[in-house]
């Protein structure tokens, strides 16, 4: 089916990909990341296979949940730092210098959003964070094509400098942990490297204000409401307050634990859509009781944005036909992000 003509007249289960885990887990499994570069197979074979047991049902006693913690990954602490060092700065604006860069002006999703300027949970009244987002940063075609929206050198020297070198760093380690999801799914090592030459990898910078329970008392505006990710993982950092929780099969909310020298993975929508729902993605949300600000970091990774998203051939078979209409990825993106920002205020 042609994927344009799809779009207009959605199948049912079109908008998210609908399958959740069936596991009752009560924690959020830690690999580590040190054989990803190994020169060896059977070392990167192992690591995959840790990778397949955290997000694929059935593989091995492990719970199947879409969400792990990779330690021991090439990201330096001091590159962290200082992006969260610049993410500070750029929160601490005056107003309207931040409302400048709106990101409900932006054709293409970039910039910034206010206190409760985004609505992720369609239950909710909206999410009390701030956020600042970027994409690629080089000229791209087709429905998400568009310039970052950054604030001037005058305003926030080095800021531009500063978020694009963690950019970079994490669109590197989502290209180190594509080869692995690949052998997870039985598919060559290479199989996904031609579809992320100029990756849909949409980074934001957010920041949390304590919750005021006058605010969350009715639990319809917290941190972020519960949601699913639009691509196909996710790596996010966060800083020690805590608050990210994961949603088991019980409905039971886990916490994801902030723990040092870590990244939080997670699979999203686009990957669910793509395996057809072999992989699934983790409903997940943040509610910051903490009293203190928090600051977090979410890199959300997909393919090129041309890259069609049509179930992968490891994943269908005549017992399990496919679900999905086929998309391309960056469609995909533009309608969920559409779909939030509609039911989200602009100023
Ligand atoms: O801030 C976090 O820990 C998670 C953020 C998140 O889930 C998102 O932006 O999609
Ligand atoms: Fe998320």
């Amino acid at each position: 089916m042609d994927p344009h003509l799809e779009l207009h007249t959605p199948a049912p289960g079109f908008i998210l990909a609908n399958q959740r885990t069936e596991s009752s887990f009560e924690q959020i499994p830690v690999i580590d990341f040190t054989d990803a570069a190994s020169r060896n197979p059977a070392k990167r074979r192992i690591l995959a296979d840790r990778i397949r047991d955290a997000c694929i049902n059935g593989m091995s006693s492990a719970p199947e949940l879409g969400f792990f913690y990779v330690k021991t990954h090439p990201i330096s602490e001091e590159t962290i730092a200082d992006t969260i060092s610049a993410a500070r700065d750029f929160f601490a604006l005056p107003t309207p210098d931040k409302l400048a860069l709106d990101i409900h002006k932006s054709a293409n999703f970039k910039g910034y959003t206010a206190l409760l300027g985004e609505n992720t949970d369609p239950e909710g009244r909206g999410d009390l964070h701030e956020g600042f987002d970027i994409g690629w940063e080089q000229a791209t075609t087709g429905p998400m094509s568009g310039a970052n929206v950054w604030p001037s050198e005058a305003t926030l020297p080095g800021f531009r400098a500063r978020v694009l070198a963690y950019y970079h760093a994490a669109v590197q380690l989502g290209q180190a942990l594509f080869p692995l999801f690949a052998l997870a799914l039985d598919l060559p090592e290479t199989f996904f490297d031609d579809k992320t030459t100029t990756p849909a990898a949409i980074m934001r910078l957010l920041h949390y204000p304590p919750q005021r329970p006058a605010i969350d008392d009715d639990g319809r505006v917290i941190g972020i409401g519960a949601h699913t990710d639009y691509e196909c993982f996710t790596i996010l950092w966060q800083d020690a307050v805590g608050g990210l929780q994961v949603q088991n099969a019980d409905g039971k909310w886990i916490d994801a634990i902030p723990i040092e020298g870590t990244f939080v993975i997670n699979l999203g929508d686009q990957f669910a859509r793509w395996t057809n729902d072999v992989f699934k993605s983790t409903l997940h949300r943040v509610a910051n009781a903490s009293g203190r600000e928090r600051y977090s970091m979410p890199l959300f990774f997909g393919t090129d944005y041309d890259v069609l998203l049509e179930p992968l051939p490891s994943c269908v078979s005549p017992d399990q036909p496919s679900k999905y209409e086929a998309v391309t990825a960056g469609e995909y993106v533009k309608r969920r992000l559409e779909e939030t920002y509609a039911r989200s205020k602009g100023e």
